[in-house]
């Protein structure tokens, strides 16, 4: 009797389309200066779904990810956020885009001196004019274990519970995507770790999309797909990853590159 196919463990179907890029082309400077950043790059990130980008320096993979932002306009092809097409917006558009549809997680925290940790959390949504739900807001202070350190500022918090706030500002305005640039790059692999649940849960749990930019297998073994970029092109594309089947593909793409 054949066995039904159990799923692989983790593998989530994604819930329709988060974003998508297609045929997306970015081309930087000018006769001698021109790089081709990214070259006609196809991909969609499934909504409910924890996406890692990862690639050699300078294959384009923060370009991909600004650009699917709208943090940077785009030569040619199409970048979408939900059913919002970026390349026809005006800055006030895409200002406005980025307030109500994405949340962003930075290598360098990127969080406000002055505020302590709740009104760090809570400024995106207030500098939209809107009120943060409190529920959700207390689910988010929970998932990232910030409950005891709300009144405190950044330079009385650890690194990592600084990227802890990050996190949870990224998602306190339920972003229709949060977009992850090296966000364990400046922690020690503890902190990153914690870092790396807390994004996952947040996809697994509370149903939020992820994409994350990493240089680290291990990192994107915490994601349910890594797409590969080289040279500005989307190179491969694998399910449900571990780290050693990252670093394979990794290495298989090192010594692809070395005999071609
Ligand atoms: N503002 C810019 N002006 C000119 N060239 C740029 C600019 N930003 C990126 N590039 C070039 O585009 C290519 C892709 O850069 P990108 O930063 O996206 O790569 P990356 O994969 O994110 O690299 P890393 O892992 O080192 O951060 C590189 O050749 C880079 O030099």
């Amino acid at each position: 009797m054949p066995q039904p196919a159990t799923p692989a463990p983790g593998l989530r179907a994604p819930l329709g389309v988060a974003a998508r890029a297609a045929e997306l082309t970015k081309v930087y400077g000018e006769g001698e200066t021109r790089v081709v950043a990214l070259d006609s790059v196809s991909v969609e990130f499934g909504r409910g779904q924890f996406t890692a980008i990862m690639g050699p320096s300078g294959s384009g993979k923060s370009t991909l990810m600004h650009c699917m932002a709208g943090l940077d306009s785009i030569s040619s092809g199409s970048a979408r956020i939900g059913g919002t097409e970026l390349s026809g917006l005006g800055d006030r558009q895409l200002t406005r885009l980025r307030r109500e549809k994405i949340g962003f997680v930075f290598q360098a925290f990127n969080l406000l001196p002055t505020l302590d940790a709740l009104e760090n959390i809570t400024l995106p949504v207030d500098i939209a004019g809107g009120k943060p739900d409190q529920e959700w807001l207390e689910v988010i202070v929970e998932t990232v274990g910030l409950s005891e350190r709300l009144r405190h500022r950044p330079s009385q918090l650890s690194g990592g519970q600084q990227q802890r706030v990050a996190v949870a500002r990224a998602l306190a305005g339920r972003p229709e995507i949060v977009f992850a640039d090296e966000p364990t790059g400046n922690l020690d692999s503890r902190s990153g770790g914690e870092i790396l649940c807390f994004l996952r849960e947040s996809v697994s749990e509370l149903g939020q999309t992820v994409v994350m930019v990493t240089h680290d297998p291990v990192a994107a073994s915490y994601a349910d797909r890594v797409v590969f970029l080289a040279d500005g092109r989307l190179i491969d594309d694998l399910t449900d990853p571990t780290p050693e089947a990252v670093l394979d593909r990794m290495r298989l793409f090192d010594t692809e590159e070395r005999t071609s």
